[in-house]
């Protein structure tokens, strides 16, 4: 069943037209990845999808509802969990404080608190350490664990790897797919070490420019020596 379509979505900043008519779709339990250029509107295309930008024409429905009819904050209700590039943490509370806020809308979160600390034992490990105090992994993987606690069907990740050191870059990435292969959706928005994760997405978007210039799985993405060239390096 599909659980986020994008359709002709055009959105922007103020007047600053971004996206220009995105297609786009996740089924449940989908692992999808939108990859593209610097600029291209990847993190633009994941706000619009949010309600955090307007949509100007075309629609996002998710779940059923049509995304724009309602406040953001109604889509955690239904399943879409969204783990912005910046921001994503609050940096003065602790890792127990930043649970409890994601946790606010249960009436007994401890069960998924657990659950989250036995996700990520560094979590546990650093309960009571703010989070502004964290390395880059453990932030982001706290940042994941928040967007867990409300167990949605989809989860959107903004270039989750993006300044990791590649050993914690490859475990925020294996934690990722573990989350898929429990069921959960993923849309993820990828940048560095894109061959580690698009060899496991049957469907890539390749965005340019505010389009979505390609569809195609990431293995045939990755044998395709001009993509290779262009976002692998590899000449
Ligand atoms: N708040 C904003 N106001 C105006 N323009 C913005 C704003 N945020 C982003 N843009 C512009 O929108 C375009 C797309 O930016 P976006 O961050 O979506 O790209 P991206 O593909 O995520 O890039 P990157 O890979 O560098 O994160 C860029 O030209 C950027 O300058």
């Amino acid at each position: 069943m599909t659980l986020l379509t994008v359709n002709s979505l055009e959105s922007g900043y103020g007047k600053l037209p971004i996206l220009h008519g995105i297609d786009l779709k996740v089924d449940e339990g989908e692992l999808v990845a939108v990859i593209g250029p610097n600029g291209a509107g990847k993190s633009t295309l994941l706000k619009a999808i949010s309600g955090l930008l307007p949509c100007w024409k075309g629609n996002v429905s998710f779940a059923g509802n049509n995304v724009h009819d309602y406040e953001p904050n109604m889509l955690p209700t239904w399943g879409l969990g969204y783990v912005p590039q910046d921001r994503n943490v609050f940096p003065g509370l602790t890792v127990a404080e930043n649970l409890e806020m994601a946790s606010t809308m249960l009436k007994n979160p401890g069960p998924r608190i657990k659950a989250a600390y036995e996700r990520f034992p560094i979590l546990g490990k650093r309960q009571k350490q703010a989070a502004r105090t964290l390395s880059g992994g453990e932030r982001q993987m706290l940042a994941i664990a928040s967007a867990l606690i409300l167990e949605p069907k989809l989860l959107m990740l903004d270039e989750p790897t993006t300044g990791l050191a590649p050993v914690v870059a490859n475990e925020v990435i294996s934690h990722i797919l573990d989350i898929n292969r429990g069921g959960t959706a993923i849309l993820w928005v990828v940048e560095e070490n894109p061959a580690s994760v698009l060899m496991h997405c049957p469907r890539v978007y390749l965005l340019e420019s505010g389009l979505i210039r390609r569809t195609d799985s990431g293995e045939n993405l990755l044998n395709d020596p001009k993509f290779a060239e262009l976002f692998l390096g590899v000449a």
